[in-house]
């Protein structure tokens, strides 16, 4: 059992195992910069509230992700590496993080003309925690962490520690720096299909490095499986029609799942004009 972890034999190996050797065209490549103009947002500006809701729908239209700051994390890092009180810290997590993720919807909410708890029902029940590990790899350029895709729920929130993740921008990948503290938020497919494409989904990848493992925890929210999920119809009318067509979310789930390329699954849930 303990050796199919990968975690404890990764160590111990200085060329990576055949299976994990991508072929070139879906090699991470070496020449990633780290981009300097991904949106921090500062979560504490509450003087400009105005203001706030604009530089986060900005983000989530032309990024598809950004990094709030928050001023309480300067106090407590809420970072999950003490499994002795793992189940305890992941309860309190989890609520913080339920805070913060409905803080953020009502300000997309907001930015996007809709009424302040659109996404504070049914579209936002389900929230899963998934912490991810890396550990260190003999050839980065080789191998892929997680390969490219965009997430398939409404929003994802992001922590690393260590550099790992990129985005796909303006033909290519972007690395997004690790802030100590702020999170890394995610526009899932969802939040795209109910804004009718106005807000896009971030198209993302993590690579692995030499040195060090790397862990990252995420927070997906996600509607209920039986929830109908559809372009709001506040931003659908004449000259907008909807792009897409209504479908409960476990179909598109498991269409994701079935075709493991997450264009393919927002493809498939298209009207074809
Ligand atoms: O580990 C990361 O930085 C990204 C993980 C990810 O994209 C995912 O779990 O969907
Ligand atoms: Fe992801």
């Amino acid at each position: 059992m303990a050796n199919m972890l990968v975690s404890s034999w990764a160590k111990n190996v200085d060329t990576i195992p055949e299976n994990y050797v991508m072929p070139p065209d879906k090699r991470p490549g070496e020449l990633v910069s780290v981009g300097s103009n991904i949106p921090v947002i500062d979560l504490a500006k509450s003087s400009n509230h105005a203001g706030l809701v604009q530089e986060i729908l900005k983000a989530s239209q032309e990024f598809g992700l950004f990094q709030p700051v928050f001023p309480i994390q300067e106090h407590r890092q809420p970072w999950l590496d003490k499994p002795a009180r793992y189940r305890e810290l992941v309860e309190t997590y989890s609520a913080e993080m339920r805070t913060l993720s409905t803080r953020i919807l009502e300000l997309i909410g907001e930015g996007l003309g809709l009424e302040e708890a659109y996404f504070g029902k049914e579209l936002s029940e389900r929230q899963a925690l998934v912490v991810n590990h890396y550990p260190p790899c003999p050839d980065p350029s080789s191998a892929m962490g997680s390969p490219p895709h965009c997430d398939p729920n409404l929003i994802t929130f992001l922590q690393q520690k260590i550099y790992g993740l990129q985005i796909f921008k303006d033909g290519q990948w972007v690395g997004v720096h690790p802030l100590p503290y702020a999170f890394v938020v995610i526009i899932g497919y969802q939040l795209q299909i109910i804004s009718n494409n106005k807000l896009v989904a971030g198209d993302h990848r993590a690579v692995t490095n030499s040195e060090s493992g790397r862990t990252s925890i995420g927070t997906f929210v996600a509607p209920a499986g039986d929830c109908i999920v559809e372009p709001t119809k506040a931003l659908v009318n004449g000259g907008n029609p909807a792009l897409f067509q209504a479908f409960k979310y476990q179909e598109f789930l498991d269409d994701f799942v079935a075709k493991k390329d997450s264009q393919k699954t927002l493809e498939a849930f298209k009207i074809n004009c």
